[in-house]
């Protein structure tokens, strides 16, 4: 429990949103809109945006979001981040044996049951998009696969000029490979490929390359790479420098530790914090309650933040993503006779393809139907390239509707499910961590209940609360209860959800906090079951990620919460928000996060190398702006 950032989440999320509500004409760079809050100064230089009572500028501050797929890396003061595939290559060992991370998720073989349960999903969406209206009222004409098969029988590639594409060799390179060019490396090469993240957390395997250190060492080789080559700062410079590092809302404690003697150890930051990619969210937003949804490449991620805390209860993270929706659709494509028949979704250059294919033409828009032309090229280094002028139909649409039919997925894997956050494990760096503090604390409120006759309606709401699920970690008496439940860092296990079913248990886990009697040595909390903010969390929900860019996702997610939010916590107005103020949704927990670090009353939650060094864990949960 941290009680320096249980003080300051509210302010923290105060001055974000006032600094996030500036009109994005008038921004510019975050310089400008720091220069519009009052608690900021701005020195003289135009593009050093200083913050007061410190000597940093947002030029010095470093900004990461990693991803499973994109790591997304800038300077504060930037007005977007580089985004490059966070990926590394490296030549492979003589005789050691090689591991490739796929760039899609790969498909899994089916059992011919599993299969066909997989077509009859894909039937029954196709049916219910034969029922569906247009926005106009009027009943919009579904496709069949057989009617595509039959658009493209005659469909052949345009040859063009050979193509020039070079393949990267290890003749090429020195040590590895970085970014998009992992895409390029020749297969005949042998190079391993490592994501460093996976479903949204670090990817530790048992294979090649999976360890912890492996995985620490190719991240500090992919950030050290960036910041040298594309922020242009030295590395021996980089103690004058300070990191915030954008962490999934569902965490490992012994992954942060890790990651914290990245940045102060290895790379050599000057300072350091963490952030919840959620809370960043709300912050990139200008919001200061949001249940949030993170449409990822292979994780999709709920929970609701307010007031710059994200309630643990709440937090539910899914097996599925982006690249599960591309392996869906060239499921759906080869089903509908598609000419590029070729197509090796295990290749890197065919997974490019048919995630920018994707990612151009796929859709939740009931109002585009019929057949619609998709044009592309393949192309390989020394052989002609090849132009296709395809047809496809619903595939488009049903594809992306895999998120409100999860069955589906069982393409890419039958062992898919969501998660919640595991309780702490303890450490032996930090013996008065939570664990310790439940315990004292669990020990306080049964003195406290003994001593007192307290009120049969007291312990109702308590009871109430545990029983409702509510466990948001703001409370330690509750969160003792609900710790029991569940072995210390196992994940919690849940079911596969659905977007819109995500959502609804998200929120329905949300309590509030309030204050029962403060008679004791340390204010004793109760969690109680709220309906306001479950109305609060039902009129905003913001998705992010690059996910959440299907055109027609919000309207289609409206309509499936309308019918479903309980009738008592129905809001005035539910808004779903992509892409606050025309951001690009990928990008808004990274811009959270600049906003965040740029904060006055953020300037607490630095952690430096020598108190690192020095007091090790403990800062995190003393200083993590977040309960540990
Ligand atoms: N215009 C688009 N339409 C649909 N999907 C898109 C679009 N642009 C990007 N995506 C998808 O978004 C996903 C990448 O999103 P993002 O960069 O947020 O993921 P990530 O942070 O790397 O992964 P994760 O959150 O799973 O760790 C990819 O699957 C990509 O295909």
């Amino acid at each position: 429990m941290s009680t320096l950032a249980n003080r300051n989440f509210k302010s923290i999320s105060q001055s974000a949103q006032s600094m996030a509500s500036v009109p994005e004409q008038n921004k510019g760079t975050l310089e400008a809109q720091s220069a519009q809050t009052s608690s900021h100064a701005v020195s003289d230089t135009q593009d050093e945006f200083k913050v007061m009572g410190s000597s940093l500028t947002t030029k010095k501050l470093v900004i990461i979001h990693p991803g499973s797929k994109h790591l997304r890396i800038g300077r504060a003061s930037d007005v977007n981040p580089h985004t490059i595939l966070h990926a590394i290559a490296r030549p492979r060992r003589k005789d050691g044996p090689l591991h490739r991370d796929p760039v899609l998720i790969p498909t899994v073989v089916l059992s011919k049951e599993n299969k066909l349960l997989v077509d009859e999903m894909f039937q029954s969406m196709r049916g219910t998009l034969q029922s569906c209206l247009r926005s106009d009222g009027t009943p919009r004409p579904a496709t069949s696969a057989q009617q595509v098969a039959t658009a493209n029988k005659q469909c052949t590639p345009i040859q063009g000029s050979v193509s020039k594409l070079q393949l990267v060799t290890k003749s090429d390179v020195e040590d590895y490979i970085i970014g998009d060019q992992v895409l390029y490396a020749h297969p005949m090469d042998q190079f391993n490929v490592h994501f460093p993240f996976r479903h949204g957390d670090l990817n530790i395997h048992s294979g090649v390359g999976g360890s912890m250190s492996s995985v620490l060492a190719d991240l500090e080789t992919i950030w050290g790479h960036c910041i040298v080559n594309l922020l242009e700062i030295p590395k021996s410079e980089l103690k004058h420098y300070r990191a915030v590092l954008v962490i999934p809302d569902i965490y490992n404690r012994l992954f942060l530790k890790e990651l914290v003697s990245l940045l102060l150890t290895h790379l050599g930051f000057g300072g350091c914090f963490l952030l919840q990619d959620h809370v960043a969210a709300t912050f990139g937003a200008g919001l200061g309650a949001a249940c949030v949804v993170d449409l990822g490449d292979q994780k999709t991620s709920v929970s609701c933040v307010e007031d710059a805390l994200s309630q643990r209860a709440t937090r539910i993270r899914l097996d599925y993503g982006g690249s599960d929706i591309t392996q869906s659709f060239h499921y759906l494509l080869q089903r509908a006779g598609f000419p590029y028949k070729e197509c090796q979704p295990q290749h890197p250059l065919d997974a490019a393809l048919l995630t920018r294919i994707k990612e151009g033409y796929c859709h939740l828009n009931l109002d585009f139907c019929g057949l619609r032309d998709v044009n592309f090229v393949v192309e390989r280094p020394g052989v002609p390239t090849l132009r296709f002028h395809v047809k496809v139909g619903d595939e488009l649409l049903l594809a992306p509707l895999g998120l409100f039919n999860t069955e589906v997925f069982a393409l890419t894997g039958q062992d898919k499910r969501g998660q919640g956050q595991a309780n702490a494990s303890g450490d032996p760096e930090d013996p008065h961590d939570a664990n310790y503090l439940r315990e004292t604390s669990r020990r306080a409120h049964k003195e406290a209940l003994e001593n007192q006759s307290a009120s049969a309606a007291s312990m109702d709401t308590v009871e109430n609360s545990t029983n409702a699920g509510g466990q948001g970690d703001e409370d330690l008496v509750v969160d003792s209860l609900a710790a029991d439940a569940t072995p210390d860092d196992q994940p919690q296990q849940q079911l596969l959800y659905s977007l819109d079913q995500a959502i609804l248990h998200s929120i329905e886990r949300c309590c509030e906090l309030f204050f029962e009697n403060s008679k004791y040595e340390f204010v004793l909390p109760f969690l109680k079951a709220s309906d306001e903010m479950k109305r609060r969390m039902y009129s905003c929900i913001l998705l992010v990620g690059g996910g959440a860019k299907f055109e027609g996702l919000s309207t289609w997610l409206h309509n499936r919460l309308l019918l479903q939010i309980p009738f008592q916590f129905r809001p005035e107005q539910t808004e779903i928000i992509v892409g606050p103020k025309e951001m690009d949704p990928s990008m808004v927990a990274w811009k959270g996060a600049a906003i965040m670090s740029a904060l006055e009353s953020g300037q607490e939650l630095w952690i430096r190398p020598a108190e690192w060094k020095k007091i090790g864990v403990r800062l995190l949960r003393e200083r993590a702006p977040f309960y540990w």
